[in-house]
Formats: C-alpha cells, sequence, structure tokens
C-alpha cells in the first residue's frame, strides 16, 4: 500500500481532461497524492456506429473490471454513460457539483438551429439527438457519426453544416468557442445525468472521494436516471430528462420520443426535497409510471432486448 490514490480513466481527450480535473480536486480536499491510471475500453478502439456496438456500458465495464482488479482505486466516468443498474462490488462514492447540462449546436457561420437551410446535413449518434432535430426541424439531414469530439467538430463546414454535442464536454475540453447554440432543456431535454462525473470506487471504499459529494447534483441525477432505470431502458434510448431543485423542490421532467420524432412523450412532476427521505426515486417513479401509462414502451425503443433499433448503451451517442 503506497498513500498515493489511483484514479482510473479512458485514454480519451475527454476522459483525460475530466480525470485530470478530478484529480486536483481530490488531491486539494483530502490532501493526498494522486496518479492517473490510463485504461483502455472497447468504446474507444471501435469505429463502428455506435448502432452497430453492442453490449451495456462499455465504456464503463473496463473501467470497472480495473477497479475490481486493483489496479485503481477510483474510476471516473461521465455519469450518462454509467448503466443505471449497480455494479457488484463497486459504489457510485461520489457526484461532483454537475455542470452544464444541455446540448450545443455547434455549426458553421455561426448559424444557429433554426438558421440552418433545409437539407443542411447535421451530425449526431444519438437516437435521442436524431429524434429531437427531426421533431424541430424535420427540413434537416441527420448524418449518423460517432468519434471523440475533436473530430465531429472537424467535419463542420467540411461534410456537414452542424453537429451536436453536449456543452459541458465542449467546455472540458476548451471547445466552447465552436458553440453557436445552447440548446435550452425545456424543449430539448438532455440525456439522463449528462453533464455529471461519477467517482466509483469499491464498496466499503466510499469515503476516499466523498469530500467531492455534491447533494443537489446528486439528487437530480438520480432523478433522471431513476426515469432510465423505470423505463428499463438503456442509456442511449430516446429518453430525455431534466431536474433542477429551486427553493427546495426537486422538479423532474423526462420525454420520450419516437424514432422519427414525429411524436413524444412528456411526464412531469416535483416534490420538495425535506418533505421525503427519497425525493429522487418519488419523482421519478411518479414520471416514469406515467410515461408507461401513456405508452411510451410502445412508442420508443427503449430496452436492448429484441428492439429494432440501436438501443446499446455504449454512451458514445450521448
Ligand atoms: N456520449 C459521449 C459523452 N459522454 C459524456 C460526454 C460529455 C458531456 C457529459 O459529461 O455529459 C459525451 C460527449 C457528448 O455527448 O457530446
Amino acid at each position: 500500500m503506497t498513500d498515493q490514490l489511483r484514479i482510473g480513466t479512458r485514454a480519451s481527450a475527454l476522459a483525460l481532461a475530466q480525470t485530470g480535473s478530478m484529480a486536483d480536486a481530490i488531491a486539494a480536499k483530502t490532501g493526498r497524492e494522486v496518479e492517473i491510471v490510463r485504461i483502455t475500453t472497447e468504446g474507444d478502439t471501435s469505429t463502428e456506429s455506435l448502432k452497430n456496438v453492442g453490449g451495456t456500458g462499455i465504456f464503463a465495464s473496463a473501467l470497472r473490471h480495473a477497479l475490481l482488479a486493483g489496479e485503481c482505486d477510483v474510476v471516473v466516468h461521465s455519469l450518462k454513460d454509467l448503466p443505471t443498474a449497480p455494479a457488484d462490488g463497486l459504489a457510485l462514492a461520489a457526484v461532483p457539483k454537475r455542470a452544464d447540462a444541455r446540448d450545443a449546436l455547434c455549426a458553421r457561420d455561426g448559424l444557429r438551429l433554426a438558421q440552418l437551410p433545409g437539407g443542411a446535413r447535421v451530425g449526431t449518434g444519438s437516437p435521442r439527438r436524431r429524434a429531437q432535430l427531426r421533431a424541430s426541424r424535420p427540413d434537416l439531414e441527420v448524418v449518423d457519426i460517432r468519434g471523440n469530439v475533436d473530430t465531429r467538430l472537424g467535419r463542420v463546414g467540411h461534410d456537414l453544416d452542424a453537429v451536436v454535442l453536449a456543452a459541458a464536454g465542449l467546455s472540458r475540453l476548451g471547445r466552447s468557442d465552436a458553440i453557436t447554440e445552447l440548446l435550452e432543456l425545456s424543449p430539448w431535454p438532455t440525456a439522463p445525468g449528462q453533464g455529471a462525473l461519477a467517482l466509483e470506487t469499491r464498496a466499503g471504499d466510499e469515503k476516499l472521494v466523498s469530500a467531492l459529494e455534491h447533494r443537489t447534483s446528486r439528487i437530480t441525477v438520480s432523478a433522471e436516471r431513476g426515469v432510465l432505470a423505470l423505463l428499463e431502458a438503456g442509456c442511449a434510448a430516446p429518453v430525455g430528462a431534466s431536474a433542477m431543485i429551486e427553493d427546495g423542490l426537486l422538479f423532474l421532467s423526462a420525454r420520450v420520443y419516437a424514432v422519427d420524432g414525429e411524436h413524444q412523450l412528456t411526464s412531469s412532476h416535483a416534490a420538495y426535497v425535506d418533505d421525503s427521505a427519497d425525493p429522487a426515486g418519488e419523482v421519478s417513479q411518479r414520471v416514469a409510471r406515467e410515461l408507461l401509462d401513456l405508452g411510451a414502451a410502445e412508442l420508443a425503443p427503449l430496452g436492448s432486448s429484441g428492439a429494432a433499433e440501436p438501443t446499446d448503451a455504449s454512451g458514445a451517442a450521448g
């Protein structure tokens, strides 16, 4: 045993950026020395479209194996890429303060969504973003892409007119300059947990990072992820969710999209945080039950078994 805390991370630029900032925060808050350990995952090496990459949480699983094998003590995930099912022997030890949950349009020539000409080519690998683009601009051509953030941005102004990416990821990479419009959450709810990180440890080791825990972020992401879990949906399902706490009131809204974006179902509920032992569980149950009653399971490809559309949860889609 050394006194060093070893933090495992994927080797992508985004993962390294977010792990670096967490390493600094952990070092500052705990006074411990931190070492960053790179771990390769299938999701980083595959060049297949997200549609063709199977399995749940391929980004997460290699990191989890490394943790269980004792190769590192903490791993940093993008929370939205983390399957909702708890992992045996591991703990979601801390949810640090969440960054911007919004999606961002990055278009050529400073264009906003409404200003893109008909037939403009917009890239995304995410079924949710595809449906949202179809819903707001059915005249655009949505192009299925994947690859890292810089690769995607590099195509704007070349073979694509725009891409849609998470604002938080762009910010972590120092690329917020590429954003031409931030898409507001009420018309454009994003992936459950988007913009938040998750610090995972072996069960029993939660204290290693508990100084990073941010309660409001934990409650809001738990509410959003609760919907996904109760719908039995993967994190690449066409589901958007947005929770916030204002004046002690937890507000959760979730939307399920048909693949074509033409049809969608929305449910919103609220609860006072101090009135409930589990406010996140309470609102997510009400929202999920309402969505299922309205026919969410028939409308959209939610689960991973036997669905015709991409529902794997590799998370690259966002
Ligand atoms: N799906 C990949 C992914 N996972 C996390 C982020 C960055 C933003 C975040 O932490 O939510 C991104 C990129 C994107 O969706 O544009």
